[in-house]
């Protein structure tokens, strides 16, 4: 079995693949998160891991036009917690960095403990562990990475400082994503992701809102995305939760024809 992700072994979507598909599956590393979202369209890889969104840092919204350009099935999610170390080449110290790479959402979750250092430009990067492996492999000096302990540890870097996040208590939310496929497994699903594209009609949002509530829908997270076709139209991205299967498919099918157009793109278990 083939699993792609965006990073290097020491990323924390390797580490994502490792707890969700263990072992003995084969991880393929991309550079770039659409990478991964066409390898799983192109059916090069039977599952995708993608990082959706961070506690601290918020949505990663590009991701959310992936899923829905590509038109993947989101299969399951899963909650990581996550703890960024600044590290660097033995031997160097804080003072003696001028610069510190990681991907943009790590440097997001982290920018408060930068305020104390002033010198230290953050530089976006492609992923937490191949800043770290370069910098071990190129053996260079006054550049950190913000990485996990396992990169740390991998490309035998020091720690400087560790959870270094802006609040100890960080997750990412990833989504396991797969073709589109009507195997809805043996246990019946209790969350949803869908889009809506509403009606331009006036209250339409208010009132998709409180449809959803009274059939037993619990929204737990709503995201409007444009419609680019449509400039300042909006769709919205909505997860939802609920305990009874067949009350979400009938509130599907009353949305779509009084409310705008939905799109499934995945009924899954609960994680969190
Ligand atoms: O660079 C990594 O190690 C990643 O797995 C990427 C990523 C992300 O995309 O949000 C994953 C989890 C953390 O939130 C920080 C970075």
């Amino acid at each position: 079995m083939k699993i792609a992700i965006q990073g290097i072994p020491g990323s924390f979507h390797h580490q994502v693949a490792i707890n969700c598909f263990g072992t003995e599956v084969e991880i393929v590393g991309y550079r770039i998160f659409e990478e991964v979202a066409k390898c799983v369209a192109q059916g090069t890889c039977d599952y995708g891991v993608l990082a959706i969104e961070n506690s601290i840092a918020g949505a990663i919204l590009p991701n959310y036009e992936l899923i829905d350009r590509y038109n993947l099935t989101i299969k399951d999610e899963y909650y990581l917690p996550i703890s960024h170390n600044l590290m660097c080449l033995k031997g160097q110290k804080i003072e003696d960095l001028a610069e510190v790479r990681s991907h943009p959402m790590a440097l997001l979750q982290c920018k408060k403990f930068f305020e104390n250092y002033p010198q230290i430009k953050l530089v976006d990067d492609v992923d937490t562990a191949s800043v770290a492996k370069r910098i071990r492999e190129e053996k260079i000096k006054g550049i950190g990475a913000i990485a996990s302990m396992t990169a740390a540890q991998i490309y035998s870097l020091e720690v400087l400082a560790s959870d270094i996040q802006t609040v100890k208590n960080n997750f990412t939310r990833f989504i396991i994503l797969q073709k589109p496929t009507l195997d809805l497994g043996l246990v019946k699903p209790n969350k949803a992701s869908i889009k809506v594209t509403v009606n331009n009609e006036k209250g339409i949002l208010a009132k998709l809102l409180s449809h959803m509530s009274g059939s037993g829908l619990d929204l737990s997270k709503i995201q409007s995305i444009p419609v680019i076709e449509k400039p300042w139209e909006y769709s919205f991205f909505i997860d939802t939760e609920f305990e009874d299967y067949d009350a979400f498919k009938t509130a599907i099918a009353e949305i779509n024809s009084s409310f705008g157009s939905v799109k499934i793109f995945g009924e899954y278990q609960n994680r969190k």
